[in-house]
């Protein structure tokens, strides 16, 4: 069986796809476009994907021998799953092992934020250290003040556990459904939405992103968040208004952002987002850890071995198709 990669991945996924008989195909170009990926695809069995490629109604058309999809992330909506559905492709991710990586990177924006760190690491890059001055441009402390979580699963849950042990701060949360473990361990509340934007002091983004819910946190949102509120969002760009965002910023009605996913992303070059100095902006660095990358390299091989052997993927999407 022929399985394309198409990035190099952490040598752990290809030994254990190689040891077990597979055939890897991995190209030079690891920049390769859309054309050019879909002629890959289209001459192998299984796709083993690095990135945002979209596999949508053309893709499925287009390449009727690709019979199982192992995706090296967690998020899925790059994935038309309907369509997967109606062809019987198992969709692979990698939950889990990547979910204290990216509350880590949720937690690192929240801090860095309220700490206005982007703002004096560029002062001090500009060779300007300033004098000590008791009142020039302050953070704010975090102990004990409320944590919001849209979306309390797996990363939501160790953020707030992480936000928890360090600040004692309050957790409050909205989600699909109530987190039994998060009410139980972590005195978390569950709230309504309204709740959640208009009581969080740190409104943290751990969704995953469906496309309706584009935009979901907008001018309107912010309007009701409290002015000394940080917006994090390590989830999906798509989920945030990004100009409205900016507004939000500069108007001061939100104290700062934290982000390591944009919308577009990537940035566009002249987002005046980047100007401001109450965010702090990285490029979708979430999972980028070695520990995480060699768990998701592990969990993606495995996928696609259980597929060759007529065996169900075991970190699945779409568990339906079975
Ligand atoms: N920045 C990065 O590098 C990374 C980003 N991610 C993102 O984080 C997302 C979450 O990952 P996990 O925690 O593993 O997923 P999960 O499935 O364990 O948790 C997501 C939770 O969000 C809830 N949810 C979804 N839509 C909702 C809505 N409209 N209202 C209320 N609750 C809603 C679900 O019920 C679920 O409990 C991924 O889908 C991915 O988009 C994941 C890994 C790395
Ligand atoms: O896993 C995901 O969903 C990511 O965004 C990158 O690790």
């Amino acid at each position: 069986m022929k399985v394309f990669i198409n990035k190099r991945i952490p040598e752990i996924g290809i030994t254990m796809l190689k040891e077990a008989g597979l055939e890897v195909i991995i190209p030079e170009n690891d920049n390769l476009s859309r054309e050019e990926w879909l002629e890959y695809c289209k001459k192998t069995d299984a796709v083993l994907n690095v990135g945002g490629n979209q596999f949508n109604q053309e893709f499925f058309e287009e390449c009727p021998n690709v019979k199982a999809i192992a995706l090296f992330s967690v998020g899925f909506d790059h994935v038309d799953i309907k369509e997967a559905n109606k062809r019987n492709i198992p969709i692979g991710n990698t939950p889990d092992v990547l979910s204290r990586a990216t509350s880590d990177v949720a937690f690192l924006l929240m801090q860095s934020v309220s700490r206005r760190a982007s703002f004096y690491f560029q002062k001090v890059k500009d060779r300007n250290w300033g004098n000590f001055d008791p009142l020039y441009e302050l953070g704010q402390e975090l102990y004990g003040k409320t944590l919001g979580i849209f979306g309390l699963g797996r990363i939501g849950f160790e953020m707030a556990e992480k936000c928890k042990k360090a600040f004692g701060m309050n957790i409050i949360y909205h989600n699909r459904n109530h987190n039994e473990e998060a009410e139980q361990e972590l005195d978390a509340k569950y709230v309504s939405f309204d709740e959640l934007i208009e009581k969080s002091d740190v409104l943290s983004i751990h969704a995953n992103f469906k496309p309706e819910q584009s935009n979901l946190f907008n001018a309107s949102v912010f309007e009701k968040m409290k002015k000394n509120a940080i917006f994090v969002n390590t989830a999906r760009g798509g989920f945030h208004n990004q100009k409205d965002l900016y507004q939000a910023l500069v108007s001061g009605k939100i104290w700062g952002a934290g982000l390591d996913v944009t919308n577009p992303e990537p940035i566009e070059d002249n987002d005046p987002i980047l100007q401001l100095s109450n965010v702090c902006i990285l490029p979708h660095i979430g999972s980028a850890t070695i520990e995480a990358r060699n768990g998701m390299a592990r969990l993606a091989a495995e996928n696609i071995i259980a597929f060759s052997k007529g065996e169900k993927m075991k970190h699945i999407a779409n568990p339906e198709v079975y």
